[in-house]
């Protein structure tokens, strides 16, 4: 049983996506970039503002299905420039103190020239 995530506290998607797809137990949620869910414009221009705005957007996705950063327990994690990787990881760790699997790499181009994505799988069975 394949079930959509949807909520306006999360920015909508923006491409042939959705914000997010649940089966079973599992939530597979797409990639967060640094967008406000009220006006879907890019938030912050340091990579601290950016990442903040994504930790935001993850925040809502997971309250969408009652859960919550210790859930998650996988994470990619795309970067503008690996140079940003050292400030990135401290306002990650502020988050995901669980530390969940993770991969991060660096990519030519994000959507919108945003600094950071990050996409989680979070085990929402209680
Ligand atoms: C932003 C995003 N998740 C996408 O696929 O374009």
């Amino acid at each position: 049983m394949l079930n959509y995530v949807e909520t306006k506290n999360a920015p909508a998607a923006i491409g042939p996506y959705s914000q997010g797809i649940v089966v079973n137990d599992i939530a597979f949620f797409s990639g967060q970039i640094p967008l406000s869910p009220e006006t879907g414009n890019v938030v912050g221009t340091t990579i601290q503002e950016q990442t903040e705005q994504v930790m935001k957007n993850i925040a809502a996705l997971l309250e969408s299905q009652n859960a919550e950063f210790k859930d998650v327990v996988k994470t990619t994690c795309f970067l503008a420039d690996m140079a940003d990787f050292a400030a990135f990881n401290e306002i990650y760790a502020k988050y995901f103190v669980g530390k969940p699997a993770r991969s991060c790499v660096a990519v030519k181009d994000l959507p919108k020239g945003v600094l950071c994505e990050v996409e989680t799988i979070a085990y929402i069975g209680k």
